[in-house]
């Protein structure tokens, strides 16, 4: 029997509906929400993945701010971006693509955002909401995947997690969001310095691989049953993404997210929602919460 698959983009294009509706609502009250990306560097994963952040806002309404730097911008000139964007009233939210060219300061910069407009929800005030259990918008794909989990029925109350990765914008944050009493799962937390992957993987009733370690989830270290989710991006020579997760594992596993088409869209979904949330909750209606 073959996992059934955990359709990222179905699920997507449903939340964005939803969406649409929402800041139309907005529009109506005289508030059009406005994201602002900024991109520094010429990474075609990184253009790629912006372009269609600001795809997926002209489909629900919401007004786009482009900022693009060279990759030799400086630390000061980044700045002086994210500035802007703090003072613009146009944009009710941002977010800095990650990751910035080396040499950038890239803590300095999340800092630097006013965490109000903190889109991604990685502003350390963000981060540390969500470790005391505060109101704060949330981390795109760590939600993605909890949404996409949620959607399919899978059971997450008193689930054994394995997460493997520690990445800031997936590893770190995921363990936050699924240890909340509304999930109540118990999560180990792999990386690349654990010593037996395949013991923690075996135990696991869901496995979320955010490595980048390609095929590193293999078809024997897994339980049968187990929901997988594969948010792992490397490319082969000719560009095609390869996930973290052996195609194998679709014959042991009952679920699986496909890679394109899994997680990636959610990150993108769970995005719109945080810049819908942000202008409802400057409008006085409701948000985070
Ligand atoms: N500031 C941020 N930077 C980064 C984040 C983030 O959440 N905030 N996450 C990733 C990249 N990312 C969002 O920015 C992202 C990754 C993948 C996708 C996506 O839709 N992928 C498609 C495939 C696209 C392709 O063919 O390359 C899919 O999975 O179907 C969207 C957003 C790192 N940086």
């Amino acid at each position: 029997m073959t996992a059934q698959i955990l359709d990222g983009k179905a699920t997507a294009a449903a939340i964005k509906a939803e969406l649409t509706v929402r800041v139309e609502a907005l529009k109506a009250r005289g508030i059009t929400p406005g994201l602002g990306t900024v991109l520094v560097g010429e990474d075609p994963g990184s253009q790629k993945y912006v372009a269609g952040k600001h795809r997926d806002c002209a489909q629900v309404g919401i007004a786009s701010i482009q900022r693009e730097l060279p990759a030799t911008a400086s630390q000061e000139e980044i700045e002086a971006v994210v500035r802007e964007l703090n003072e613009d009233p146009a944009c009710t939210g941002y977010i800095v693509q990650l990751p910035l060219p080396k040499g950038v300061d890239e803590n300095r910069i999340l800092e630097l955002m006013d965490p109000d407009k903190d889109a991604d929800g990685l502003h350390p005030m963000n981060l540390g909401r969500l470790v005391l259990n505060e109101p704060a918008p949330l981390p795109c794909t760590p939600n993605g995947v909890i949404t996409l989990l949620r959607q399919y029925g899978v059971e997450i109350n008193g689930a054994e997690v394995v997460v493997v990765g520690r990445g800031v914008t997936i590893g770190r944050p995921m363990p936050l969001l699924l240890t909340r009493r509304s999930e109540n799962a118990t999560v180990t937390q792999c990386h690349t310095g654990t010593r037996d992957l395949a013991a923690h993987l075996k135990r696991a009733d869901i496995i979320v691989a955010a490595a980048g370690v390609p095929h590193l989830i293999k078809p024997e270290d897994v339980k049968p049953g187990v929901a997988v989710l594969d948010v792992g991006v490397s490319r082969d020579e000719s560009g095609k993404i390869v996930g973290d997760v052996h195609p194998g594992v679709a014959e042991v596993a009952s679920w699986i997210s496909p890679n394109p088409g899994g997680v990636g869209p959610m990150t993108r979904a769970q995005l719109l929602v945080n810049v819908v949330e942000a202008a409802e909750r400057a409008a006085g209606g409701h948000g985070v919460g």
